[in-house]
């Protein structure tokens, strides 16, 4: 254990004083020439453990004026950063932007006013609440139902548009969904519509098979559309005798409607996820399902194995997160999916040229789009996208609510069916009124940020909905618990006090928490012990037993005590919960109204509307920069405000810089005291100036420090005392309960490793700002409230790779060096040896090579061999 980060260092005299146990700077991987050094450290102090003596003369309790300096060690040998110097932090002024709401509904326009079927209208209306459209959807609407061309069509259908491939690119919470659902539906209830006076044989039948596909990611996603079409299916069908009064449909101005009726049953939605009941899907899709809203595994699973599931009629593939879709991992599946879709599309036009009922009506054919309709709809356009336009749409057109590109004519680029200049830079947009800050942290005070950062959030907002994101799975289970179960000491149960007096001397409140902490004589005793788990659960299926109270059922979500909210809720959502469990979590932190977290995975990164998020955090920065605009998308949806932060440690702020050539621009940049700080909370400016004086006046304190001279800047040291003192109160507690708790400890290790993987999964040209080279590991596990120095995680570790080694050998022996399952092997070439990892090796979004992260430096000894 590298004793420098392990504790609290109180700091009791000056260094001309300081004996053999003064610290000496660490190696110079951390943070470079930044680095600030501590120069009065005497005494250091184990959190939780007992003070081990220095060769300081000083007494530990009150008398001089520097025995007041206590300083954790949280807040020596941090790298700097001095906003006032960076040029990044000229963010864009946030009066003239965040007034104006980017994806917000147009005032003055109406759904109707968009030819869109009456009888929806008014659904949408009265029921829905939804009367002006958005920006996109009045765009591209009139041309997906048919009513408009497009400039220089050349592929549009005689109804004057509507049958070439469309891609949908709007920012963030502007309506996407709506946008393609509607004309689907507007078309589905033409199609709907059969005379009077027709016998049933004629009306259109469920048989006809699956006419929509929209294909998304995520379950969650899948899952959401699939309640937004059910919601937008509930029009009420009008009764028979006032369809048939004369007129014909109910305000329908079209003659050649006059006299029909609609009969709008065997249009039916349904849903296939995969972490379902296969069988019960099969039965549903053998029944016919019109719009099927599915994930692309299970997709392809039923196209390959499910005969009875018709698509030769498919009018219409929606690529949800097309993006998202293209990527390794999707692309794969969704080649396959066409393929599959193609031959079948082949065989069903082949046998109705045989005289073979294709099942669809007359009024169907004159209704729907000639031939299948792909969609693809996204908030950001990568390059990746643009050559699946290129390769597979049918000559595409591009609705767009943003400018997306420096390059001029880029939609007349698509729409001609060309990739575009590859060399182009892919401009993102988030929404205009969002307010996004980056807070630059060093990794020692990570975890205090984070948790004061929502501590001011629900100090303001008392009723907040905060969203936390991490890289892994791993993270997300280790803060959930770690947030969800920790407590405050005037929380906890009275303990043994036989030598209570001598703690209520010392009036200085980490002292007070020292002798408190080396008060406990069983470390596993405690509040925080694994019995008291269940007691603080909210909701819970299970009925304890004595026997299962091990194998009891985690809760939904976990009540807070740390957060200073009463109320708030803790919950987690990733892609290793069993399914049943992410639906649970999704709709009760969806529905609820009380204060509460979500800490995820980029699991909930994309396309979830998830009701009134009032803010993001992104713990950990995203891999990609089209990552962080979905996360940020989360909240300030549909012209609401919305406020998003992002922690980025100092060695990382050129990350500000990248956000901006991609067309991404955070209205701010803070050092933690801004959080920390409660006299900076609501002045950043003021900050900056002061923090500019102390960075200037520091050399001068070194040099008092040196001399034992009282330092003029004693004040305004005493006012960050307190708040450093609070910060370093908050980190004992989370150290002491992972160390008290073997199942915590457990979660925190798993989690740091799984987070140093995910940190060498940044894109290549991100990878010189997020090098874990440039990651000090000492320090950073104390964003884990852990103590060990990270030697004893690479011990681990080494176990770990050994193990995974051990098992790659194995599935390369039974497999015949081939890949396994769905995922895809990756090779790695190490010190000359091709090291060979399994996608199972991965935590979800979180790819990376386990040895990478053990090679990098962790002590100046460790450097030097
Ligand atoms: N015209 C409208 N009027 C009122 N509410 C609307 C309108 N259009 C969409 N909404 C609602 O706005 C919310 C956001 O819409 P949606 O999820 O489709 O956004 P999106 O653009 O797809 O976002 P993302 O890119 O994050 O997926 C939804 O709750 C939706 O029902």
């Amino acid at each position: 254990m590298a004793d420098n980060d392990d504790g609290l260092v109180l700091n009791f005299a000056p260094q001309s004083q300081m004996g053999m146990a003064a610290k000496q700077p660490d190696s110079d991987i951390n943070g470079g020439d930044g680095a600030k050094r501590t120069t009065k450290t005497t005494t250091t102090v184990k959190n939780g453990g007992t003070p081990s003596s220095s060769s300081s003369s000083q007494p530990t309790g009150g008398g001089s004026k520097h025995q007041k300096h206590v300083i954790s060690s949280l807040f020596t040998r941090n790298p700097e950063f001095l906003e006032s110097t960076q040029e990044y932090i000229k963010t864009k002024d946030k009066s003239d932007s965040l007034g104006v709401s980017s994806n917000a509904v147009i005032d003055g326009s109406s759904f109707g006013g968009l030819q869109l079927d009456p009888d929806l209208v008014a659904h949408l209306a009265n029921k829905l609440e939804i009367v002006k459209p958005t920006s996109i959807q009045t765009q591209a609407i009139p041309y997906m139902i048919g009513c408009t061309s497009v400039a220089g069509n050349s592929g549009g259908s005689s109804s004057g548009g509507g049958d070439r491939d469309v891609f949908i690119q709007a920012e963030t919470g502007s309506g996407k969904t709506l946008t393609y659902l509607l004309p689907i539906l507007h078309r589905l209830m033409k199609a709907s519509m059969v005379p009077s006076d027709s016998d049933r044989e004629t009306w259109p039948s469920r048989d006809v098979g699956s006419l929509a596909i929209i294909l998304t990611p995520i379950r969650e996603l899948a899952q959401q559309t699939y309640d937004t079409i059910q919601k937008l299916m509930h029009i009420p069908q009008p009764k028979q005798e006032d369809q048939e009064d004369g007129e014909g449909k109910i305000g329908s101005s079209n003659e050649g409607e006059k006299n029909m009726v609609v009969r709008k049953h065997w249009v039916v939605p349904g849903l296939v996820i995969g972490g379902d009941k296969k069988q019960s899907e099969k039965a549903r899709l053998r029944k016919g399902i019109t719009i099927l809203a599915c994930t692309p595994g299970r997709l392809l699973d039923h196209l390959q194995s499910t005969q009875s599931f018709v698509v030769d009629n498919l009018r219409w593939l929606v690529l949800d997160e097309a993006d998202r879709l293209m990527e390794l991992g999707f692309e794969k599946t969704l080649k396959s999916i066409l393929q599959i879709l193609d031959q079948k599309a082949a065989a069903a036009a082949a046998a109705a040229g045989k005289n073979k009922s294709m099942k669809m009506t007359p009024r169907m054919r004159e209704c729907l789009p000639k031939k299948r309709q792909i969609v693809l709809c996204s908030a950001t356009l990568p390059d990746n996208v643009k050559k699946l336009a290129d390769e597979s749409l049918n000559n595409p057109v591009l609705f767009k609510a943003v400018v997306t590109t420096e390059t001029p004519g880029l939609e007349s680029q698509i729409e001609g069916g060309g990739a575009g200049d590859s060399s182009a830079v892919t401009k993102y947009s988030t929404p205009s009124q969002l307010e996004q800050t980056c807070i630059v942290t060093p990794a020692k005070l990570r975890l205090v940020t984070l948790v004061t950062l929502i501590k001011n959030v629900f100090t303001k907002t008392p009723d907040a909905k905060i969203l936390v994101f991490l890289s892994n799975c791993d993270a997300v289970d280790y803060y959930y618990h770690l947030i969800g179960m920790a407590q405050s000491l005037e929380n906890e149960a009275p303990q043994d006090d036989d030598d209570d007096d001598e703690s209520d001397v010392d009036e200085n409140p980490v002292t007070k928490l020292v002798n408190q902490l080396t008060k406990k004589k069983n470390p596993t005793k405690g509040s925080f012990d694994k019995s008291k788990r269940s007691s603080i659960a909210t909701t819970s299926t299970k009925t304890k037993t004595k026997n299962d109270e091990e194998e009891e059922e985690d809760p939904v979500c976990l009540p807070s005590k740390i957060l200073e909210s009463e109320s708030a809720k803790v919950y987690r959502l990733h892609g290793s919960l069993p399914q049943k469990r992410r639906t649970e979590v999704f709709r009760q932190f969806s529905k609820t109204n009380e204060p509460s977290i979500l800490f995820t995975t980029d699991v909930s990164a994309r396309g979830l509307d998830l009701p009134n998020v009032t803010c993001i955090v992104q713990f950990d920065p995203p891999t990609e920069v089209s990552d962080y605009v979905h996360r940020v998308g989360r909240t300030a949806r549909l012209g609401r405000v919305g406020a998003a932060y992002m922690l980025l440690l100092p060695s990382e702020t050129e990350y500000i810089r990248l956000l901006k050539d991609k067309g991404v621009e955070p209205t701010g940049v803070v050092s933690m005291e801004h959080v920390l700080d409660p006299s900076h909370n609501n002045d950043s400016s003021s900050l900056s100036a002061k923090k500019k004086k102390k960075v200037l006046s520091n050399r001068q304190k070194k040099k008092n420090a040196w001399l034992g001279n009282v330092d003029e800047n004693e004040n305004e040291d005493d006012e960050d005392q307190v708040w450093q003192n609070k910060a370093a109160e908050l980190q004992t507690i989370f150290e002491r309960y992972v160390i008290q708790n073997k199942e915590t400890s457990t979660l925190a290790k798993k989690a740091f490793m799984s987070s140093i993987r995910a940190y060498a999964t940044h894109i290549s040209s991100e990878r010189h700002i997020f090098h874990i080279k440039k990651v000090h590991l000492g320090h950073l596990a104390k964003a884990f409230a852990l103590r060990e120095a990270p030697s004893q995680l690479v011990a681990t570790n080494k176990k770990y790779v050994q193990k995974q080694k051990a098992m790659n050998k194995k599935t390369t022996d039974s497999k015949g060096g081939g890949g396994g399952g769905n995922g895809k092997n990756v090779t790695k070439k190490q010190g000359g040896k091709k090291r060979v990892m399994r996608a199972s090796d991965i935590s979800e979004f979180a790819v990376g090579n386990v040895a990478d992260w053990s090679n990098a430096p962790r002590s100046k000894k460790h450097k030097k061999n």
